[in-house]
């Protein structure tokens, strides 16, 4: 949503539609906000068009309970996003990527960018392309109580960068 209001022009690829009330009252917003959502195709072939007129792909497709095998559709979508060759920037965890032990089954996306919701999760320790984190929210006493060692937010700034992993030895230490 927030990309719309930025002034970029998203399309919401939105194959299973959640039932909860909060994932209908996010879909209105978007729709408010002329957001368009792709149809449903059962071949994924809105978003292989899609993919074809697009600069970016925002992937916020599973979250840190992901389990493998990756069923239909997404187990055709992962391959079509990450042969599109387009730049990949992922939401919390890439999406199909173990929460703790990472791209273990190798079916994950390839991001070259990872914004980290609240904590970087363990999974993500090697991950060696950009790094952001969005977490100004966490309290001092939670940050202590799970040792996070967050770093320092800039001024205002609700994101920080984190230093890049450049060996895979050189895992983040945060
Ligand atoms: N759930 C949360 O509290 C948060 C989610 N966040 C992000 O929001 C996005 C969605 O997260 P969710 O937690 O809703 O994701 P889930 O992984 O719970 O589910 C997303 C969708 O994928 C389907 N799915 C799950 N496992 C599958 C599998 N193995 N094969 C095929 N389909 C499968 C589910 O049925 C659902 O339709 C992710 O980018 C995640 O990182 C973050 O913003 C942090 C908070």
């Amino acid at each position: 949503m927030d990309a719309g209001m930025f002034g970029y022009k998203p399309t919401i690829w939105y194959p299973k539609p959640g039932s909860k009330d909060i994932y209908k009252r996010l879909q209105q917003q978007c729709t408010n906000m002329q957001i368009p959502t792709l149809p449903s195709t059962p071949d994924s072939q809105s978003l292989r068009t899609a993919l074809a007129s697009s600069d970016v792909v925002l992937d916020a497709i599973f979250g840190f309970s992901f389990q493998p095998p990756v069923r239909a559709p997404f187990d055709a979508a992962l391959p079509l996003i990450a042969q599109s060759g387009l730049p990949i920037v992922s939401v919390d965890i890439p999406s199909g990527w173990n929460v703790e032990q990472g791209n273990v089954d190798g079916v994950g996306l390839d991001p070259d960018v990872l914004v980290s919701l609240t904590a970087p999760k363990e999974g993500v320790r090697k991950f060696a392309g950009r790094h952001f984190l969005g977490g100004r929210f966490v309290p001092k006493s939670m940050e202590e109580k799970f040792q996070l060692n967050l770093p320092e937010y800039p001024g205002f700034a609700q994101i920080v960068e984190l230093p890049r992993v450049k060996e895979p030895s050189d895992a983040q230490k945060l």
